[in-house]
């Protein structure tokens, strides 16, 4: 059996920037060169980041595109690693299928190419195209049709992107068709609380009906809303694994695999009318090597801490890549903000978190304690600025009462953030949890003010249960825990009138989490959330109040995803909307 030193790229790219991530594919092929792999993958679309959204439609971005892969392709052989064959994802377009919106050149596609000897040998499109939760493949591109399968080493090596392997037919059966002896799917998979475990289970189904050892190369990084958590796996024929990269981690993955050696060249159409495209890289068994290189078995984080991590890794590529270095956060001596800046720091370093304490006449003294102790413990920036004086001022020129009295302090603080924002140069961080985004719980132009919300995706339960993780986290590791245990125990309060608590207005929150799992995250109905076992007037006051913050919910910052339905893409609904659900 021929052996194949396979090289799994598993690194993070910038959407639009083809230059630098030209230049991290060159040093990955440099490092996985060194290590003397014959084959050196990178994740779907990593020449132009992922996803492109509307930049596919413009055929100026197409074409830098094509030409950066031309470019790339050259500068590789130019480089020393012309022999060396790499598979890079990036945007195309079809020469022959038209575009969805007249576009003068041909329709937008998703495509990955081979690259060897400073040429493009091959290139393929996806096949099936994702169009549910956060992807619109349709809107954008059109299908590939060929079954690509590269010749490397005598071992045939058949070519796959991303939703090849999700759905049913095409590639994964054509693999088979096709005799390869190995599949390459490279991907750009976003993260989901769990996705891990159907990842797995999916390649190793895959494999066996592919026939054959299949890698599945993830990205990794963060791009606006989605974490790309990284995990890439390596299976055989029968489903067993051989390999399993870090999450979180950037890095490549290089293994020796024992595959079958190539029988007659495949050709002909196979299965889903793909046309079976073969291209002979080398049929010379591979050159001897010595060192025997293993990919390894990264253990899996927990639930708690790789949520945490997804919450780290989304923020940190946010402020990186829209080019800021530092954050500014309303600390409250709440459990959410503390929250907030606790991953802050973790992503960013604490001399990069800048913290506002805003006392009005009802903070209670805790609240200023815990805020301090807070920046204590973590060591980020801090400063106090009591709201009053300016309080005062509106009130005396518009004698405000009730909801927008206390409406007024929150904004007070949302100006306050926005000024030294300006001033200093942070972007600010909205503290807004899941629980609270969903009834429309915050202040519009008050607390809801920022950048960026992290923990927009997390429910309120869960924001109890990761402030409690991180801090054992921390003593474990023999370091001071970061969230002040006062934040955690006392009963959440938006203190903006006397001895207010949330409960004032909303049920408790299990029991408001666990309604909004139903109707949010799984859309069921009035009927069958009460059928769950939640009273009937609960039900409908969290449903109305759901269904009556949508507009909030828009003008709300975008944040990290970590849920299969997040208050983004994955969940649109019109602002407009007088469907009301009845029990
Ligand atoms: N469909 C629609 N499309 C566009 N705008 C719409 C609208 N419906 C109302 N509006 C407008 O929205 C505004 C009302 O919204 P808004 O000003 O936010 O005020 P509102 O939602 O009435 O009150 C804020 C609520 O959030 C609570 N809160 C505030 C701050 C922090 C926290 C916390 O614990 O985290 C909780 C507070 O106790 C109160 O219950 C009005 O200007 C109204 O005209
Ligand atoms: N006294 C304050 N000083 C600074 N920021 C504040 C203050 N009060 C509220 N904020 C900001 O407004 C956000 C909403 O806070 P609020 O106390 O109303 O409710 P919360 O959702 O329970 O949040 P938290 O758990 O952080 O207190 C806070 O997370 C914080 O960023
Ligand atoms: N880029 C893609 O095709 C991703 C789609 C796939 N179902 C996933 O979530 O991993």
């Amino acid at each position: 059996m021929p052996q194949l030193r396979l090289a799994l790229n598993q690194i993070d790219s910038t959407v639009g920037d083809l230059g630098q991530n030209a230049d991290a594919i060159v040093h990955w092929t440099r490092h996985a060169a060194e290590q003397g792999a014959h084959l050196v993958a990178f994740p779907e679309m990593v020449l132009t980041g992922y996803p492109v959204e509307d930049l596919a439609l413009r055929p100026s971005f197409v074409e830098a595109s094509r030409q950066a892969l031309r470019a790339l392709a050259a500068r590789l052989a130019d480089e020393g690693y012309g022999e060396l064959p790499v598979i890079v994802g990036y945007l195309d377009r079809s020469e022959t299928a038209q575009p969805k919106y007249g576009q003068p050149a041909g329709a937008p596609q998703n495509a990955a190419a081979v690259l060897h000897r400073g040429e493009v040998v091959l290139t393929f499109a996806k096949h099936h195209l994702p169009n549910y939760g956060v992807f619109d493949e349709f809107r954008y591109f059109v299908p590939g049709d060929t079954m690509p399968v590269i010749r490397v080493h005598g071992v045939d090596v058949a070519l796959a992107i991303c939703e090849d392997l999700w759905q049913d037919g095409g590639r994964v059966p054509a693999t088979r068709s096709a005799g390869a002896g190995l599949l390459v799917s490279v991907n750009a998979s976003p993260y989901e609380q769990d996705k891990d475990d159907t990842r797995l289970e999916l390649v190793r189904k895959r494999a066996q009906e592919a026939g054959c050892t299949t890698a599945y190369l993830a990205m990794i990084g963060g791009q606006d809303e989605l974490v790309f958590d990284g995990d890439s796996i390596v299976v055989d024929a029968s489903g067993e694994v051989v390999a399993r990269a870090p999450q979180f981690a950037e890095g490549c993955v290089v293994l020796d695999l024992d595959l079958p050696a190539a029988g007659a060249a495949p050709s002909g159409v196979v299965d889903d009318g793909l046309r079976i495209h073969h291209v002979v890289l080398s049929d010379d068994p591979v050159p001897a090597y010595e060192a025997e290189l293993a990919g390894g078995y990264a253990e899996r984080l927990d639930d708690d801490e790789e949520v945490y991590s997804a919450l780290v890794v989304g923020l940190r590529a946010y402020v990186a890549k829209n080019g800021f270095r530092s954050v500014l956060i309303g600390l409250s001596g709440g459990i959410d903000s503390a929250l907030v800046a606790a991953i802050a720091c973790d992503a960013l370093g604490a001399q990069n978190v800048y913290g506002i304490s805003m006392p009005s006449k009802y903070s209670s003294d805790h609240s200023r304690g815990d805020a301090a102790e807070l920046a204590r413990r973590t060591g980020l920036n801090f400063r106090t600025v009591p709201i009053e004086p300016m309080f005062d001022a509106y009130m005396g020129s518009l004698g405000l009462t009730g909801l927008a009295e206390e409406n007024l302090q929150s904004r007070l603080r949302g100006t306050m953030l926005m000024a030294v924002s300006n001033q200093e140069g942070h972007i600010v961080l909205a503290p807004g949890n899941k629980s609270e985004l969903a009834v429309g719980y915050s202040t519009l132009y008050g607390d809801s003010v920022g950048a960026y919300g992290p923990i927009k995706d997390v429910y309120k339960t869960a924001i109890f249960r990761l402030a409690e993780w991180r801090n054992r986290a921390a003593e474990e590791r023999g370091q001071t825990p970061p969230i002040p245990e006062n934040s955690i125990t006392k009963p959440p309060s938006a203190e903006l009138r006397p001895d207010q608590v949330d409960t004032d207005s909303l049920p408790d929150y299990p029991v408001l989490d666990g309604i909004l799992a139903l109707y949010v995250d799984r859309d069921k109905g009035a009927d069958e959330i009460v059928s769950a076992g939640y009273g009937e007037e609960v039900v409908g006051k969290v449903l109305r109040l759901v269904d009556g913050a949508e507009y909030k919910r828009r003008q709300y910052p975008p944040g990290t995803k970590i849920s299969a339905k997040g208050f983004g893409k994955d969940r649109r609904l019109p602002i407009t909307n007088r469907w009301r659900e009845s029990a």
